[in-house]
């Protein structure tokens, strides 16, 4: 456990807790820099220009519809998509099983307590630095494939809502594979062969309501390190944001549709034509705010322990990415992604 010397937030405190007993308290630690939050150029205005992709057709082969799917991983690495396929009242009791979740008393969320063995739980998955400062969210991590692998507690939390999304999320996630293969000229099952063994995470995010959102954030920005990350959100509340030129995009929910977003290990396999965008969460005064975040991860990423960049420093960040390059998007130099900078 780190202490900042303020006894009201140790470290291994939950967010939700200190709300719970003060919302008009935040602590030091959850304060942002002044330099971040000079950075903030508000392009709410370009919300509506985020894709919208309709799963159905994409997989029939739709040209037009693959041609945007294209366009949107080149230009904003994020898009929604709908027609997908899982039912209304699928992804609403994978809400209620979060949201049910979140309501438990301490004494039964710290029951599924952060396990390093599984990486996955309740709680914060890796050290924070004693300055480091803290995002004004707690989370629930589950693995929920390879199925040899799952955390044990698992079947205990939110058994029925979580398999019955996870199945749907894998039919979801095989179709984009297979479509994001044919727009990279490769076979339909390349990219699902490439990760080895499919690993895929689900983390559930509870942002609690602030009294000073322009204080802190919910979720510091950083890009997913994964091949792909698709997120729903609550469908009336909006707090992702996602980077563009010099400001931030907000993503506003679509009712029963899905965020889907590249990460870096797509952007290295594509030989850095589609981009793994830098995206973050900001909380409000008056609405706490859910997530349901799947990441796709190739094996190997999985034994590194993370799957964020804001969970590694960057010179480990760029290391990583250059151990992991393997490039395989036809007609293009291996040399072309190797100069990118994500700082
Ligand atoms: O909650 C959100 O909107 C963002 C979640 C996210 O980016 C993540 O969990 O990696
Ligand atoms: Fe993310």
């Amino acid at each position: 456990m780190v202490s900042n010397g303020d006894p009201a937030v140790e470290k291994s405190e939950f967010i939700q807790e200190i709300v719970r007993r003060n919302p008009s308290c935040i602590p030091e630690r959850y304060h942002r820099r002044e330099e971040d939050k000079a950075k903030y150029v508000d392009m709410s205005a370009l919300a509506e220009d985020i894709p919208v992709l309709d799963l159905t057709l994409l997989s029939n082969g739709n040209k037009e519809e693959l041609q945007k799917l294209d366009n949107a991983c080149k230009d904003w690495g994020f898009f929604q998509v709908t027609n997908h396929g899982i039912a209304a009242e699928v992804l609403q009791g994978t809400k209620k099983a979060t949201a049910d979740f979140f309501n438990l008393p301490i004494q039964e969320k710290t029951k599924y307590s952060f396990h390093p063995e599984f990486k996955t739980g309740y709680g914060q998955p890796f050290p924070v630095a004693e300055n480091e400062i803290l995002d004004w969210s707690d989370s629930l991590l589950l693995l929920l494939g390879p199925s040899q692998n799952r955390f044990p507690n698992f079947g205990s939390c939110c058994k029925g809502a979580v398999e019955a999304y996870s199945d749907g999320i894998r039919k979801v996630t095989e179709e984009l594979f297979g479509c994001l293969s044919l727009i990279m000229g490769l076979e339909k099952d390349t990219l699902l062969g490439l990760h080895e063994e499919l690993t895929t995470v689900m983390q559930m995010n509870y942002y609690p309501l602030c009294s000073r959102p322009d204080q802190v954030l919910g979720l510091t920005s950083h890009t997913d390190l994964g091949t792909i990350a698709i997120l729903m959100q609550d469908d009336d509340v909006t707090g992702l944001q996602i980077r563009h030129n010099e400001g931030w995009v907000p993503v506003k929910p679509l009712p029963n549709s899905m965020v889907m977003n590249i990460g870096d290990i797509l952007e290295i396999w594509s030989n850095g034509k589609y981009k793994s965008i830098e995206h973050r969460a900001v909380t409000n005064e008056t609405r706490e705010r859910k997530s349901v975040g799947l990441f796709s991860l190739h094996t190997p990423q999985w034994k590194l322990n993370h799957w964020k960049t804001s969970w590694l420093p960057k010179s480990v960040v760029e290391s990583t990415k250059r151990s992991s390059m393997v490039i395989i998007s036809k007609g293009q130099s291996s040399e072309g992604s190797r100069g990118r900078n994500t700082s």
